[in-house]
Order: structure tokens, then C-alpha cells, then sequence
């Protein structure tokens, strides 16, 4: 069904679905009856890599996962009603986290932290409780501080392991090659470009001067670019006019982050993309979190790649990143801090 690539070198495209080897991975999504819950749970029961699939919603996901299980690939799928959160996250390694509201017309990522932070910390909770060793790869937005709180509520169970929570940045990576691709008039494969800071606007920050053909990208096409992919989200939100935010273009980057995870839990070597982890480039600062490029390994984040050469515009990106990222990151802290 998918053009599966061979294993991708730092700085290379992640593609759906690279794979070099069988391996058993028992899976959960949480939130497995919305908008990308759905295709996302239709692209990991396609993923190789993926043996067991638990689809886990507050409403519909044992429907879903009827739909899903007649796909015919190996893996074995189970749908779980509101009440069976438990028997959902019984056994597995890796948790998937789309549960949440999206925006709509005229609302930031942080107009969603009043009822998406509650959603999150209590689904992190029950995992802290239930999977403690389980790989967490949260979706729910704002990212910058969803992820905070699942760190923040691991660590108030002392449970906390930073290898293995990650904010699913993927999408702003597949638009960026996207929106560059288009420009450049060249294939989206060969025009990754690392995406770094966070989730949201300003905090989206694209290293086109590390891309081969973002790099010649100058002046006003430069700008337009720049806010398109940090405005992306924005674009799908208009067009949908109210019924929420990105989902086809999200599940695509979410079962892509994952099957990269996968890859790299299996023993592979190199796979590196970017994503929202707890970080030592920043920590001085004192920014905890923050997306770049990272080597997954078979603990999860095995290697946090130093940022690399940046263009005196890329230093202006980062400044104006930083402050907001900060702040975004201590709502989230905070928040777990007065639960
Ligand atoms: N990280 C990203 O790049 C990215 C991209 C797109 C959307 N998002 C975010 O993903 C989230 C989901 O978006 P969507 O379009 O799928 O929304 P949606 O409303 O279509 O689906 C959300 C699902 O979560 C479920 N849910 C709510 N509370 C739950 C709980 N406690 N436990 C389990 N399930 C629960 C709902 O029943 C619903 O089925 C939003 O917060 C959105 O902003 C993130
Ligand atoms: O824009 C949104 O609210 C959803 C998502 O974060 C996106 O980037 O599409």
C-alpha cells in the first residue's frame, strides 16, 4: 500500500512506513473515535511494526475498532468503552494521545488549555498508573504545554522517565518539506527540513538554511514561507470553517512520528527526526522542553542533536521562540503543580 523507503539518514524525510524488521508492539490511542483518532488508528493497524492495537475513547471506539479490525493486516485490534481506561492501557508500550478538543476560527492552541489540560493530565495519570514504562507521544495541543504536564504528572508519580514522552512536532515537519517542495519544484522526499522550538506560531521555527532547497529560498518567498509553515494549523482551521483543525494531514504525521518510534524500539540505528522532548539545549534558559532534532533508540530518546549552523534570521526566529515557549511550558508545570 506505501512506498516504503529505505532506513532514512539524519536530516532525511521520515516516511510512512520504514521498516527492516518484524518486531511486537502493543499500542494504544487514546481518543481513538475523533477526527484524528480514526485515520490514525486506520494507519497503525497498516504499520508493520505494530502487532496489537487498543483503541480507547470517551465515546464510539469500539465501533472504530470494529471498522479497523477487518483491515487485513496481522495486528489484532480491541476497542474499549469510556469506563475501560485500564483494561485499555493493560500491557502496553506505547501510548498515542489525541484526546482533546480543536480549534476553530479565531482561537490559539492556548485557548484549548482550559479543557484540554484536565483531558491530558488524567489520561497521563491513568498511564503513570496502569503502562508506568509505557512510551507516551502526545498529540493533544497546546503542546507546548500538554507535554509539561504529562512529564509533570509522571514525575508527581514517580514515574517520570524524559526517554519517553515525546510532543508529536511531525506535522509542522511534513509541511515544512511540503510547502518547500512546492517552491523548490522538487520532490517533498528530498527536501527535509528540520523543524525546531515548539508547537505553535511564533514557536515553530524551520532551519531552511539546513535544507538543500530551502537554503536558496530568499527575501519576500522567504518570509511567506516561514509563516506558512508556522501557520499552517491556521489555514486547515479557516478552510474548515468550524469543524475543527488539521486531522488527515495529522493522523499521516502521527502514525509517521510512531513508526519512526517503532523503529527505532526495534534496535534500528539512525532514525532521527525532530520532536518535543525534555532537552538540555535550552535549560539554561530555563526551557525544559523543546523540539529538535533526536535519535530514536530502543530506550526511546537516545540522542538529542545539537542544533547546527543557523542563518541570522534563524537566530531571530529562535528569539522571538524562546520567551513564548517558556511561558507556555510553565502554564503547563503550573497547572500539575495546583492539581
Ligand atoms: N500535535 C499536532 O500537530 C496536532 C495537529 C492537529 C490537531 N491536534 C490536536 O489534537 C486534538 C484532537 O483533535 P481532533 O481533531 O481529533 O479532535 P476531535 O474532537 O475530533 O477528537 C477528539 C477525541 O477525543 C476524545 N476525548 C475527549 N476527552 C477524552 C478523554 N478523557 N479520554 C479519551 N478520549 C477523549 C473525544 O471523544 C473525541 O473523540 C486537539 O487538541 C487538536 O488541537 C494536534
Ligand atoms: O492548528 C491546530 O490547532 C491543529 C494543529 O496543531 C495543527 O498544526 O494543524
Amino acid at each position: 500500500m506505501f512506498a516504503r523507503a529505505a532506513v532514512r539518514a539524519l536530516n532525511s524525510q521520515p516516511r510512512l512506513f520504514s521498516t527492516t524488521a518484524a518486531r511486537n508492539t502493543k499500542v494504544v490511542v487514546l481518543g481513538a473515535g475523533g477526527g484524528i483518532g480514526q485515520p490514525l488508528s486506520l494507519l497503525l493497524k497498516t504499520d508493520p511494526l505494530v502487532t496489537s492495537l487498543n483503541l480507547y475513547d470517551i465515546r464510539g471506539a469500539p465501533g472504530v475498532a470494529a471498522d479497523v479490525s477487518h483491515i487485513d493486516t496481522p495486528s489484532e485490534v480491541q476497542g474499549f468503552a469510556a469506563d475501560k481506561l485500564d483494561e485499555a492501557l493493560d500491557g502496553v508500550e506505547v501510548v498515542v494521545i489525541p484526546a482533546g478538543v480543536p480549534r476553530k476560527p479565531g482561537m490559539t492552541r492556548d485557548d484549548l488549555f482550559n479543557t484540554n489540560a484536565s483531558i491530558v493530565r488524567d489520561l497521563a495519570s491513568a498511564v503513570g498508573r496502569v503502562a508506568p514504562t509505557a512510551h507516551i507521544l502526545v498529540i493533544s495541543n497546546p503542546v507546548n504545554s500538554t507535554v509539561p504536564i504529562v512529564a509533570s504528572t509522571l514525575a508527581k508519580a514517580g514515574v517520570y522517565n524524559p526517554a519517553r514522552v515525546f510532543g508529536v512536532t511531525t506535522l509542522d515537519v511534513v509541511r515544512a518539506a511540503r510547502f518547500t517542495a512546492g517552491l523548490a519544484g522538487v520532490h517533498p522526499n528530498d527536501t527535509p527540513v528540520p523543524v525546531i522550538g515548539g508547537h505553535s506560531g511564533t514557536t515553530i521555527v524551520p532551519l531552511l538554511s539546513q535544507s538543500a532547497h530551502g537554503k536558496g529560498i530568499k527575501g519576500e518567498l522567504y518570509d511567506k514561507l516561514i509563516y506558512r509553515i508556522q501557520f499552517g494549523g491556521d489555514e486547515v482551521v479557516q478552510a474548515k470553517d468550524g469543524a475543527g483543525s488539521a486531522t488527515l494531514s495529522m493522523a499521516y504525521a502521527g502514525a509517521t512520528f510512531a513508526n519512526a518510534l517503532f523503529r527505532g524500539l526495534n534496535g534500528e540505528k539512525g532514525v532521527v527526526t525532530p520532536t518535543f522532548v525534555e532537552s538540555p539545549l535550552y535549560k539554561d534558559q530555563g526551557i525544559d522542553f523543546f523540539s529538535s532534532n533526536v535519535e530514536l533508540g530502543v530506550n526511546g530518546v537516545e540522542k538529542i542533536h545539537p542544533l547546527g549552523p543557523l542563518s541570522a534570521e534563524e537566530e531571530k526566529l529562535l528569539a522571538a521562540c524562546l520567551p513564548e515557549l517558556k511561558k507556555n511550558i510553565e502554564r503547563g508545570r503550573a497547572f500539575v503543580e495546583s492539581s
